[in-house]
């Protein structure tokens, strides 16, 4: 449990962050929001963040007549911090990382899928993925990467955008539409570079007035986008040229695959378009319709689409295909916080993703693999049920994380040891501090968010 004055300080971490992103770059309410994160940093014995705010403050324009209170911020923080680090050296031992890894070895061309799985196809199952040898309860059978990942409204002044870590003493806003915060420069560049300036002027509508899906489906969009740099031209070439029944994630190299290979794996996910009921297809194309009418009218895309019909067409159906396939290929990223002898778990909601490979895998309500997303956005598929071989693995949708069995079960469940292992890697991972044991204390983080506050005109 955190003590109270923690918990308040924590909030006022948000807050700052929040009033952040009201503020105009280099204008002094952002500088003085940077120096006031600062001493609740220092509040908390966060001497590095403490440090990296007071630096955020200096660049952009804090004023010279409050310098010397910052100057003297600065030099305690310091000083704290040298201390600190010194007491760190002399009792730090080096932790020892776990890491979690495939039960059996990976395909050779698709090394984060265990070898004896193998991709199938029928009328009953659509594409499917068996076991071509007998799974016992534990084995990882998949480590995959999300193609996009998208993090949750009340997430957005604690995680980053890009990488979903736990940053909240320095997340700094994008500056186009500031409704999304970075924890570095690297992760705002990387993000402007793999999709944001294709949604930044959008983002923030998508997801308050169509909601966590179809700002997904945006996401995968502008990610499109960005791999053809923009050229709609190329874009529409290489969708031309593709044969949609012939991309197969299973037989693709993935060592050599290009982004644009990638992508493709995603592109032919399933919309279930003729499956829809008349009220449901009607919405998706209601959303489509104001995403399109936003990326026109807010990004650079706009000229493009205005000049070209053709164009304006491939927007709309790139964003109509994704608001479908989003939908039923989506995972809800989350994790559990508590320990496992504890009885009480809380599941943690943060994000929405979409995973090529794990979307290959079918539902059941007696499903025989869970997943288990790691810190840095992989989702680990692990078996939960024995799987004969030459047995479809059927994941339960909608149904949380793996989770950990509780102590009275554990004697009566075969295999549960290994579970509880597995799990517990990927909540240390979660809850190792987000800073360095340097800052002084190692307290995750769990503020009390303060509701989302309403959307600004
Ligand atoms: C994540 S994809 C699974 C892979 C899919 N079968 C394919 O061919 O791409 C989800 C879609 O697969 C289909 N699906 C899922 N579970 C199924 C099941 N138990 N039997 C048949 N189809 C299923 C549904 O159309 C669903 O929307």
């Amino acid at each position: 449990m955190l003590d109270k004055s923690v918990k308040r300080l924590n909030e006022a971490i948000v807050l700052y962050s929040e009033s952040l992103s009201d503020t105009q770059a280099n204008s002094e309410e952002r500088s003085l929001a940077y120096a006031n994160r600062s001493i609740v940093c220092l509040q908390l014995f966060r001497y590095e963040e403490c440090l990296a705010n007071i630096r955020l403050a200096r660049e952009s324009n804090y004023p010279a007549r409050l310098a010397v209170k910052l100057n003297q911020r600065e030099a305690v923080a310091k000083k704290s911090l040298a201390k600190a680090m010194k007491q760190d050296a002399e009792r730090m031992e080096e932790d020892p990382k776990e890491e979690l890894r495939l039960s059996y070895p990976g395909h050779e061309h698709m090394p984060h899928v265990a070898n004896c799985l193998q991709l199938q196809q029928n009328e009953q199952y659509g594409r499917h993925v068996v076991t071509t040898r007998r799974l016992k309860v534990g084995d990882v059978v998949m480590l995959d990467t999300p193609f996009v990942k998208t993090l949750q409204e009340d997430c957005r002044y604690v995680r980053c955008d890009f990488c979903h870590a736990e940053r909240p003493f320095t997340l700094i806003p994008c500056e186009g539409c500031t409704w999304v915060m970075y924890c570095s420069a690297e992760c705002l560049s990387k993000a402007y570079d793999q999709y944001h300036r294709y949604e930044c002027g959008v983002r923030r509508d998508a997801y308050s007035v169509c909601g966590r899906f179809p700002a997904t489906a945006l996401r995968a969009t502008a990610t499109a986008i960005s791999i053809f740099d923009g050229d709609l031209v190329a874009l529409q070439n290489h969708l031309d040229a593709l044969d949609e029944s012939r991309v197969n994630g299973f037989t693709m190299d993935w060592r050599m695959a290009t982004p644009k290979d990638v992508y493709n794996t995603v592109h032919v996910l399933p919309t279930n378009q003729e499956r829809r009921g008349l009220v449901d297809r009607t919405y998706q194309i209601l959303v489509a319709i104001l995403l399109h009418k936003a990326m026109v009218e807010r990004t650079e895309l706009g000229p493009k689409c205005k000049a070209s019909p053709k164009m304006d067409k491939l927007l709309f159906d790139l964003i109509f295909r994704h608001v479908q396939t989003i939908r039923c290929n989506h995972q809800l990223l989350s994790f559990y916080e508590g320990q496992p002898q504890e009885k009480c778990f809380e599941y943690k909601l943060y994000g929405a993703a979409c995973y090529p490979s794990v979307s290959m895998l079918n539902h059941s309500c007696a499903s025989n693999v869970r997943r288990l997303y790691l810190p840095d956005g992989r989702c680990a598929m692990i078996v939960i049920r024995p799987i004969d071989k030459d047995c479809q693995l059927f994941d339960s949708y909608g149904v949380p994380p793996i989770l950990p069995p509780q102590p009275q079960q554990r004697e009566h469940q075969r295999g549960s040891g290994l579970i509880t292992f597995i799990y517990r890697i990927g909540r240390d991972m979660h809850d190792r501090p987000q800073t360095s044991a340097r800052s002084g204390r190692e307290e995750k983080f769990t503020p009390d968010f303060p509701r989302p506050r309403p959307i600004r005109s």
